[in-house]
């Protein structure tokens, strides 16, 4: 796989303050990446640190093999950004508006009248494209700004919040519209969000990020074995009764961690491995009955929970 995305040891500080904290990180291309975090953990700053928009205080960025701090230009080139608040001039009409940018990044007028139409055909604005940028709605300008992003054929796409405002149709159709272009055009997209679902429906990986700090990075699955460990499997049991001894079996077998009971003969096993099947042997042959068995994998729900929301909660205590 070959990174198109580096950063190394990565660190923004503001006064006291360290907004990114030595960041490792790599995005390789053609993939898509979630950056995930709870408001304030550091995403836009590492966004404006790789678009060379904010110089880093220690550490390295690069993207396409380019150093982001030393050379801005070139990697402005390569890289197309779409803030979380995209500007436009409200009186074009989003043809204009394209047409405006096109040239500007030296298209000739028949090519950008070319590239304007496909794009804004892509994006399912055929029909608007002569409304004003003005009358669009919240989820038509984000999909104007994902065209105007895609006018320079950037080979990076950078989306800060890029689903914010938008109804949850409006987020599934721009989720679906952001990966089938990365597939077509073979764009690599780094996207931050602090929305989990979202981050989980089209990303192959995923940086959680809190504070300021990369907790871990990976898919869903090596997320959750990365960060649960011990714990990365609940299985939940119904028993009609516990003979004598069979908490201690249980508490025997290879993988399990931690075991909770409850009064109406329901365990919850917690475990680093898949052991069910040695699990419900041993109950049947102690002499109960089992009732019921469900074996669940923590997912990203449960991360989140634990790492975010957990600490949202704390904050406001
Ligand atoms: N220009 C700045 N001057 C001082 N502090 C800043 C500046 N920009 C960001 N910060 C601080 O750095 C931290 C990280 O902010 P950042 O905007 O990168 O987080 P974020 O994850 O993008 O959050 P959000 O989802 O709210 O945009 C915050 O505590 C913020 O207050």
């Amino acid at each position: 796989m070959e990174p198109i995305i580096e950063l190394n040891e990565l660190t923004k500080q503001y006064g006291e303050q360290t907004a990114v904290d030595r960041l490792t990180l790599n995005v390789n291309r053609g993939e898509i990446f979630g950056l995930l975090g709870p408001n304030g953990a550091g995403k836009s700053t590492t966004i404006l640190m790789m678009l060379g928009l904010a110089e880093p205080t220690s550490g390295t960025v690069t993207v396409c093999g380019i150093d982001s701090t030393r050379q801005p230009i070139l990697v402005k080139r390569k890289v197309g950004y779409l803030p979380d608040d995209v500007g436009f001039y409200e009186d074009l009409t989003g043809t204009e508006n394209l047409l405006y940018t096109a040239r500007l990044n030296g298209f000739s007028r028949q090519e950008a009248i070319s590239r304007v139409e496909y794009l804004l055909d892509r994006v399912g604005l055929g029909e608007a494209a002569h409304k004003k940028a003005g009358a669009y709605s919240r989820g038509m300008r984000q999909r104007l700004g994902l065209a105007e992003v895609l006018i320079k054929q950037p080979e990076v796409v950078i989306l800060d919040e890029p689903t914010l405002g938008l109804d949850p149709e409006g987020v599934r159709e721009l989720l679906q519209l952001i990966r089938q272009l990365s597939r077509d055009e073979g764009m690599t997209v780094l996207l931050s969000s602090h929305h989990l679902h979202q981050v989980q429906q089209i990303c192959d990986r995923v940086g959680l990020f809190v504070a300021g700090r990369l907790l871990a990075q990976g898919d869903v699955h090596s997320l959750s074995q990365q960060l649960f460990q011990e714990e990365a499997i609940a299985i939940e049991v119904q028993v009609n009764h516990f003979p004598d001894g069979l908490l201690d079996d249980l508490q025997q077998v290879d993988g399990v961690s931690r075991i909770e009971t409850h009064d109406d003969g329901k365990l919850v096993i917690h475990c680093s491995q898949h052991v069910t099947p040695e699990i419900s042997r041993m109950i049947v042959e102690s002499g109960t009955s089992l009732l019921h068995l469900t074996q669940r994998q923590y997912g990203l729900d449960e991360i989140y929970h634990r790492y975010f929301e957990g600490r949202e909660a704390d904050e406001k205590r």
